[in-house]
Formats: C-alpha cells, sequence, structure tokens
C-alpha cells in the first residue's frame, strides 16, 4: 500500500469539508475521487500533500509525489521554455526531456508566454511539468476540466500509461464516462463523507435498479419517481419487483442525490 487515509477530518470553520474519510490505495493503481462541487475532494488531497492541516485521522504516503493543483496557474510572464527550466532547478525529479516530449505532443510551442495560453492550453502545460517529474504517486485535481473530448483522452491515455509504468494516480474529476475508461478505484464522495468505495468492475456488477409499486419500500437509492411506481437503485441482494440494469451514471447519481442514511444501506 502506498496511501492510506484513516479517519481523516477537516473542517473550515464551522464547515465540516471532510467527514472522517477512510481508504488506502495500492501501487499502480488509478483511484478516483468523484462527487458533486463542495464534497470535500480538493481538501482531502490537500490534506494527503500536507497543504492543510488535519483536524484529526492519520494520513500515510509512502513515495514521492508530484501534484497538479485545482487552479491551474503558472508565472504569467515566462515562456513554456523558462518554466521546465525553473522548474528542474527547484525539482530534483524533474525530467527535462520527458517534459518537452510531452509539451511537443499536445503541439504547444517552447516559446509560448503562459499568458498567452488558452485555458486548456495551461492545463496541458501543467499536466507535461508535472507527469515530467519521476515520482511514485501523482495527485491530479481535475487534470481534465476545461479541456476538449481529444485533448481529454490524451491526458486519459498518459494517465493509463504512468499506470501501466508502475506509477499510481490518485485523481478527481467529475467526468464519469472518463472515469469509466480508467480508474480501478473509485471514491464517491458527498457532503464530506465516502458514501461508496469499491473496483470499479465490482461498484457496476453489485447494483441493479428494481421497479416496485407506490407502496413497496426498498432499500436502496430511490432513483425515479413515476405515477405508479418507484424505481429504486440497491444491491443485487436487495432488489425486488422488475429488474434492469445500470450504467455507472446512474448508480452515481442516486448515491450523491440520495442521503446514505436514508437509504438504508
Ligand atoms: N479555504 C476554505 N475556506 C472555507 N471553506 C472552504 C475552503 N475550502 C473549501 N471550503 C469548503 O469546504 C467544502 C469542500 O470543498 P472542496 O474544495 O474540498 O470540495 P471539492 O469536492 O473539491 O469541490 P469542487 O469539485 O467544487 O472543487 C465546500 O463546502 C467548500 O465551500
Amino acid at each position: 500500500m502506498i496511501l492510506q487515509v484513516k479517519e481523516l477530518s477537516k473542517s473550515y470553520g464551522k464547515k465540516l469539508a471532510v467527514n472522517k474519510i477512510s481508504f488506502s490505495v495500492e501501487e499502480g493503481q488509478i483511484f478516483a475521487l468523484l462527487g458533486p462541487n463542495g464534497a470535500g475532494k480538493t481538501t482531502t488531497l490537500k490534506c494527503i500533500l500536507g497543504l492543510r492541516k488535519e483536524d484529526s485521522g492519520k494520513i500515510y504516503l509512502g513515495g514521492t509525489y508530484a501534484y497538479l493543483p485545482e487552479k491551474k496557474e503558472l508565472y504569467k510572464y515566462l515562456t513554456v521554455e523558462k518554466m521546465i527550466e525553473i522548474t528542474q532547478n527547484i525539482s530534483k525529479m524533474f525530467r527535462k526531456e520527458k517534459a518537452v516530449e510531452l509539451i511537443n505532443d499536445f503541439k504547444i510551442s517552447l516559446k509560448e508566454k503562459i499568458a498567452n495560453l488558452s485555458h486548456g492550453m495551461l492545463t496541458q502545460v501543467y499536466i507535461s511539468l508535472v507527469f515530467a517529474e519521476d515520482v511514485d504517486i501523482y495527485f491530479l485535481d481535475e487534470p481534465t476540466w476545461g479541456l476538449d473530448p481529444l485533448m481529454r483522452s490524451k491526458v486519459i491515455e498518459l494517465v493509463r500509461k504512468m499506470s501501466l509504468e508502475g506509477k499510481t494516480i490518485v485523481y478527481t474529476s467529475h467526468i464519469l464516462p472518463e472515469v469509466e475508461k480508467v480508474a480501478d478505484v473509485v471514491a464517491i464522495m458527498n457532503h464530506g463523507k465516502i458514501l461508496e468505495l469499491d473496483f470499479l468492475d465490482n461498484l457496476k456488477e453489485k447494483y441493479v435498479a428494481c421497479v416496485v409499486g407506490k407502496n413497496e419500500n426498498v432499500e436502496g437509492y430511490l432513483f425515479k419517481e413515476t405515477e405508479k411506481e418507484n424505481v429504486y437503485i440497491t444491491l443485487k441482494e436487495k432488489a425486488i419487483g422488475k429488474i434492469e440494469p445500470v450504467t455507472f451514471e446512474n448508480i452515481f447519481e442516486a448515491i450523491v442525490r440520495t442521503d446514505k442514511r436514508t437509504a438504508n444501506l
């Protein structure tokens, strides 16, 4: 195990941003932390990286790491080339040739000023700088935010390649089809809690939708209501009535929309 988080909590004043969450990540795994805005994903990453001090809980991080923050900001008045040079001077693990190769792959000129890059291009430069670090674990906070579909695929391809090389990836995202393409394990967060944590394949396997009459009660997440029927998303063994398959998106939506306590799972 390369990362273990145990009972981590963090508040900002009265706001409980992360509420006793636990998970662990194995070497070489791609671990996706999912959840709607404000779920507590960034705070979790920041506590792991020591950028925020947790209120309670234990964190074990057993390797070198690099971090792609949610706010992708680089020094505006430098060129991409200068940015690479500076990064090389401050980081022992940085491989200049790798950064240049990745930036060339994204078809961005090394002579370009950071200020002239579009949001997507800036993200690509930042991702290249992060992946050029020869570390054990990469923490990526919304690495594909603001990228067009082609570029998103490219980044996801990179994530997969790094994982094949034995690197560990922990990343946050809102984009479920993309997560589905690449993640080994997913943790679904809402209101500071992890509501579901499993291998993606297990998760898709263990839930089904069941359609029951209005007066029937199912232990599960109420997903849809029609005049005559209710549709629940529930664990296979708890399902009654007419059973239908569900997509990962359905499962995510149901878990995030319904409070776990009312779901009785
Ligand atoms: N510096 C801060 N001061 C006060 N409250 C904060 C601060 N940072 C985050 N929060 C609050 O903590 C909660 C969790 O925020 P966090 O940024 O961790 O969520 P997130 O899941 O990363 O959201 P998003 O997907 O929108 O980036 C939110 O309610 C947010 O408003």
